[in-house]
């Protein structure tokens, strides 16, 4: 599902007009009728009192368009015109006037207001800003929305919360709403997968307003967020006349005294996920361990007792997972170095890996071609520098993975995938896979896949898909607290097999 900056949005929003021509407040309409027909489905004519709080452009226009409708299902409303600017929509002064027309008459909050009061058990509709916030809320306005996060109720936020701008940090954090749930229009907005602007939302959902879709399926767009309509036409079923040699032989290189487990965990995930052998490379220390807790799996080792010396592959592998539990002994980093010359297939870099690239920021230029590295934060953090926010984290990831040409995970709530200047949102996953071992498993998983032939980045997109899923079938069985990256294989099986359910409503989950 492709992910529209604000300028896409308004250019769909004209496209479609145009294209069906219709007037330009059928938009707002459909808009209107769908945060009704979502709010009355679940409140079922309750007698809360639903505050509206409404700007004065389009995003203000939906709220005052849908407090018509609550009225004429006799709910409980009071409208509060948030008066920030003289420049009113053509469309939100055509809803205000039918509004008007049912004798509705908002209440007009300007600098000197007094703030209304809201009790914990109003619901809140959130149409101050949409999209089109595009510098800070003034003072009274900020003052407004503290107000409203202050109140306890819950806040239901038209489109994305207010003072949110959907393109950049906020200007004063505090001067954001805090939605309970946001009602988005037809696409996502990126802001709602960032650790730093994700917060400002519980839950998001999307609403169908019946944007073109022409436009939908020819724009080009920077990223796109991952569902399961979209990472089904990357898996390749297997063949009936197929063995083992078909799926490929993974090598997964790494261990060291006392972290054998994540070598055997990475080489068990790659197994379950489908690849045809795996074959693990590991200090001498290993080789007992590995052999008894994975039988299916067969085991090289280094000539070092404790730590890895140098790789050495008798056989041509079909892909090669390396890092996790490595180390970073001077011995393993000249292995490694040596390794990167003479390797010519694209590794998976994961964990130690990466800790010796940044540590020597020349070994980068050795990395064969498409390689997938798949660093967390501070791995992330020590390869490309600091960033001073999300947006720029994103900017200096994606230049970076362009540099090298190379699949960049960025692992996280919402693990994001840069390839080809083009970022890949995940859409599955959940904070009970915040735990040791799941980086491992994922690098196995996506090793497996490469193995298996997939190419680097759908490899890596539905790797990090099924990782994620399997995550939260374990975290479904178990809790979240309880889950283990053990739990995360365990469930790779029932993953694929949820792929192919029928996909459910397009609903999506907060930070
Ligand atoms: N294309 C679509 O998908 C549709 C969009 N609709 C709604 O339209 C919204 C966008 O509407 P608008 O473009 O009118 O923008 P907003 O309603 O978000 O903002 C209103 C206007 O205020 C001004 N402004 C920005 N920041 C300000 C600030 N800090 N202080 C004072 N004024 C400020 C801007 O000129 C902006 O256009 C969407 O978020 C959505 O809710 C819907 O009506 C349905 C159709
Ligand atoms: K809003």
């Amino acid at each position: 599902m492709k992910i529209f900056t604000a300028n896409q949005i308004y250019k769909a929003d004209k496209f479609t007009i145009e294209k069906q021509q219709i007037p330009s407040d059928a938009l707002m309409e459909r808009a209107a009728t769908q945060l009704f027909e979502w709010i009355h489905s679940r409140l079922q004519g309750a007698e809360v009192t639903i505050q509206l709080f409404c700007g004065i452009g389009n995003n203000g226009g939906d709220g005052i368009a849908l407090a018509r409708h609550l009225k004429e299902a006799d709910y409980n409303i009071q409208v509060h015109v948030v008066n920030y600017s003289e420049k009113r929509s053509k469309d939100f002064l055509l809803n205000l006037e039918r509004l008007k027309d049912r004798k509705i008459w908002p209440e007009f909050l300007n600098d000197d207001c007094v703030m209304p009061e809201i009790s914990p058990n109003d619901i809140i509709v959130d149409a101050i800003f949409g999209i089109g916030l595009n510098r800070a809320p003034s003072e009274w306005v900020g003052k407004l929305i503290e107000h409203i996060n202050a109140s306890q109720a819950f806040v239901l936020s038209v489109d994305i919360p207010s003072g949110l701008p959907s393109d950049r940090m906020p200007w004063n954090t505090d001067h954001v709403i805090r939605a309970s749930y946001v009602l988005s229009f037809q696409v996502p907005k990126l802001v709602f997968f960032l650790p730093e602007t994700g917060v400002y939302q519980n839950q998001w959902e999307l609403l169908d307003i019946g944007l073109d879709a022409e436009f939908l399926v020819k724009e080009e767009v920077d990223y796109e967020f991952m569902t399961q309509f979209d990472v089904q036409p990357i898996y390749r079923p297997r063949l009936k006349f197929s063995h083992k040699g078909t799926y490929g032989h993974a090598v997964i290189v790494g261990g060291g005294y006392g972290k054998i487990g994540a070598v055997q965990m990475a080489a068990n995930a790659c197994l379950s996920i489908g690849a045809g052998l795996a074959t693990t490379f590991v200090p001498e220390c290993g080789y007992h361990s590995l052999q008894t807790a994975l039988p299916e799996a067969m085991v090289l080792t280094d000539a070092e007792d404790d730590y890895i010396s140098e790789i050495k592959i008798p056989f041509k592998p079909n892909a090669i997972g390396i890092g996790m539990g490595m180390g970073t002994k001077e011995e393993t980093v000249q292995a490694f170095g040596k390794f990167l010359k003479e390797v010519d297939l694209p590794l998976v870099i994961d964990a130690d890996g990466l800790n010796i690239l940044s540590q020597n920021p020349k070994l980068l230029n050795e990395i064969p071609k498409l390689s997938i590295l798949t660093p967390h934060p501070k791995e992330l953090e020590r390869l490309i520098g600091e960033w001073k926010n999300d947006f720029d984290k994103l900017d200096k990831a994606k230049t970076f993975a362009t540099k090298h040409d190379i699949v960049l995970v960025i692992k996280g709530a919402h693990t994001i995938t840069f390839y080809g200047g083009k970022g890949y949102v995940n859409s599955t996953g959940n904070p009970g896979m915040a735990t040791a071992g799941s980086g491992d498993v994922l690098t196995g998983m996506i090793t497996g896949l490469v193995a298996m032939g997939y190419d680097s980045l759908p490899a890596t997109v539905l790797g990090v898909y099924l990782h994620g899923l399997a995550g939260d079938i374990g975290a479904s069985l178990v809790s979240y607290d309880a889950l283990k990256a053990t739990g995360i294989i365990e469930n790779i099986g029932k993953a694929y097999l949820e792929l192919f359910k029928r996909p459910e409503p397009q609903e999506g989950k907060g930070a």
